[in-house]
């Protein structure tokens, strides 16, 4: 766990929203590398996350950071390697599968691909009957038929009889996505792990499944974690953002106030090279640099060997989740205040968000040093 607070506004009950429906605390995963003798790939590291009913908390980062392990712990489709979940304040790591059952149960998946996620030998009310047997018990006649209904008609897909006994096949990527959300609905979820639900989608379809979503989670109270890598989506769709870097959170907050003020470098860069928030469309991030590699991670902070600002502590150290607004947080020393550490906030400041010019700003280090020492 970072030793700093991650949610410093847990104290002030004025908007303490209560227990997290699912919490993760300092979750770690490491995965071994076949034939590396001993070397793991260090995907997951010290992440604290906390998700409330009828909340949206989005996951930012770009491809490898880490986004995708952490929905499948919270998942519990695999073991974390160290760390702790917690359903409603309690210890929800399962053993055995009457516990994973009734754990699936409140947690939901929907996966990036609606063409690999639904068998394609199967109808949807096939597909749909099967997870309400599952979850709901043994439903038959015109109780299965007034649930299927309810389904599709909740989803949107509507005249339900003209998709009930459709084949994937004869479905569009946003019908199909509507489908699989229609399945994990079927187990009336308390939260949503929702991994890239609109990135395989065609561009003019992925706001209407974002609308779906934020429908549900206003509608049935479930809370939903959005896990992406474009930060304009997080804005339009999220009520809280968590931006990761090479496994580790990098920058929490508001997402309004994480996409329009972004504090950490890579928060930054990362707004700057982000696609057009009303267009919604697909860019690859265009953040300078290699990501680096997870097996060896960078030393301190693993953004260093690309940051423009970066000193010698930000080689040395691993920064903590510092405090640097209301209810906001990002792991960089330039927002440190120890009179031992350069402080690089105001450059940051100076050169942070929309007017940040990373690519031709000098390196940081002995103008922060000379300018702001404290
Ligand atoms: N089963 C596995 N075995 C070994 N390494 C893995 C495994 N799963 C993920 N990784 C590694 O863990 C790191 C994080 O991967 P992850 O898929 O969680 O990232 P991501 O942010 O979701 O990326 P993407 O958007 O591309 O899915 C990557 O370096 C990846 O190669």
């Amino acid at each position: 766990m970072t030793s700093s607070d991650p949610h410093p506004h847990d104290g002030d009950s004025s908007q303490d929203p209560g227990t997290p429906v699912l919490e993760a605390q300092a979750l770690r995963k490491y995965f071994p590398v076949r034939g590396g003798r001993g070397a793991v790939v260090h995907a997951v590291e010290d992440v604290d996350l906390r998700l409330h009913r009828g909340e949206v908390l989005a996951l930012v980062g770009e491809s490898g950071s880490g986004k995708s392990t952490i929905a499948r712990l919270l998942a519990q489709l695999m073991p974390a390697t160290e760390g702790r979940l917690l359903l409603h304040g309690s210890d929800a790591t399962v053993r055995g599968r009457r516990a994973f059952r009734r754990y699936v149960r409140r947690v939901q998946m929907i996966f990036q691909d609606p063409f690999a996620s639904l068998n394609p030998v199967h109808t949807v009310r096939y597909t749909l009957s099967r997870s309400l047997r599952i979850h709901r018990g043994r439903l038959r006649g015109p109780a299965l038929e007034q649930a299927l209904t309810e389904l599709l008609d909740r989803v949107q897909l509507r005249p339900p009889e003209r998709y009930v006994d459709a084949f994937p096949h004869e479905l569009s990527g946003g019908q199909r996505q509507r489908v699989a959300i229609a399945r994990a609905l079927a187990a009336e979820p308390e939260v949503l792990l929702a991994d890239e639900p609109i990135s395989m989608l065609d561009v003019s379809i992925r706001l209407g499944i974002l609308n779906l979503l934020q429908d549900l989670r206003t509608r049935l109270d479930i809370g939903i974690l959005y896990i992406t890598h474009d930060i304009a989506s997080a804005r339009y769709f999220a009520d809280r953002t968590m931006v990761m870097y090479a496994g580790r959170v990098v920058e929490t907050g508001d997402s309004e106030a994480v996409t329009q003020d972004p504090k950490h470098p890579y928060t930054q860069l990362l707004v700057r090279s982000a696609p057009d928030p009303d267009g919604m469309e697909d860019r690859a991030l265009g953040a300078r640099g290699e990501a680096p590699s997870l097996v060896t991670p960078p030393s301190g902070c693993r953004f260093h060997p690309r940051c423009p600002f970066a000193v010698d502590l930000c080689r040395t150290e691993v920064p903590p989740l510092l405090e640097v607004g209301a209810a906001r947080t990002a792991a960089c020393w330039g927002y440190a205040e120890r009179a031992d550490r350069p402080s690089l906030g105001s450059i940051l400041e100076t050169y942070g968000g929309h007017r940040a010019a990373a690519a031709t700003s000098t390196p940081a280090g002995a103008t922060a040093a000379g300018k702001d020492q404290r």
